[in-house]
């Protein structure tokens, strides 16, 4: 289980107040929310880039903040939001950066590094991009790469901000097909997503976030409501429920 407990956190004038979620090996949990809510400062909480105020981060009972870099990576993987690569790394190195925490500053990725990355970039379909630069693949490609690069510690939980951003419908199915496909292996999954209907269908859970605090968490029967999407982003909408639940704006 990884578990976020009454976690307090601010920046300055943003602050984030008593946030506990929690999700199980398996099972895929998004948050939702309007922009500024406070999606992202909770991942890198949950990830343990940031260092709540109050409450604390277990994942398997551990605080995440005492687990060496290594043994933390082993558990959690995080995909960013933004990804601005120094220099054009080739996809197979690029997706080999992900065992950093094991190789260390100094060390080289030994065969079995090599082997793991290129399962990877076969699991994604990638595998002819191997040699090419991470620079020139398409949004949907470099978003499956960086899903790999975050898998190569074989972590337990996934968290993963925004991960169909500028995709396209195609490749955005894509991608969370390979989502889910993760958590049917066991892997337990938290992602900020935009599109209620993304969420409806691809979601055993969802939490909505307003103004630094979760305003509900449940299946996405319970918060894809008019009442709960209506407080959450101060818009009208309809909600259709034949054949699947269908969430949409209403414009007039
Ligand atoms: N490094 C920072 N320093 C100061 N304020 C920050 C920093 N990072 C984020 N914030 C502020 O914290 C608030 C929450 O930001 P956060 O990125 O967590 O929201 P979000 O829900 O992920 O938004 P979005 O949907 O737009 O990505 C915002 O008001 C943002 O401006």
């Amino acid at each position: 289980m990884l578990k976020a407990e009454n976690l307090s956190f601010s920046y300055g004038s943003f602050s984030l107040e008593d946030v506990s979620i929690e999700v199980k090996e398996g099972e895929i949990l998004s948050l939702l929310g309007p922009n500024g809510a406070g999606k992202s400062t909770l991942l890198k909480l949950m990830f343990g880039i940031l260092r709540p105020h109050k409450g604390e981060v277990l994942v398997d009972g551990h605080n995440v903040l005492e687990l060496p870099v290594n043994e933390r990576a082993k558990k959690i993987g995080f995909v960013p939001q933004k990804h601005h690569p120094a220099f054009a790394f080739r996809a197979i190195d690029f997706v080999l950066l992900g065992a950093a925490p094991e190789i260390g500053l100094f060390g080289a990725p030994t065969r079995k590094h090599r082997k793991r990355a290129y399962k990877l970039l076969r699991m994604f379909g990638l595998e002819k991009y191997a040699g090419r630069p991470y620079t020139s693949l398409s949004g949907g490609q470099m978003q499956l790469l960086l899903i790999a690069r975050a898998l190569m510690m074989d972590p337990r939980y996934l968290l993963l901000d925004e991960p169909i951003n500028h995709l396209d419908l195609r490749n955005a199915i894509l991608v969370m097909k390979k989502i889910q496909q993760l958590a049917k292996n066991g892997v337990g999954v938290v992602m900020v997503l935009h599109d209620p209907n993304m969420a409806a269908l691809f979601s055993d859970r969802v939490s909505i976030m307003k103004d630094g605090r979760i305003l509900q968490t449940g299946t996405p029967e319970e918060i894809l409501r008019c009442e709960v999407l209506e407080c959450a982003y101060e818009t009208k909408f309809l909600v259709v429920d034949d054949p699947v639940r269908v969430v949409v704006p209403q414009v007039v």
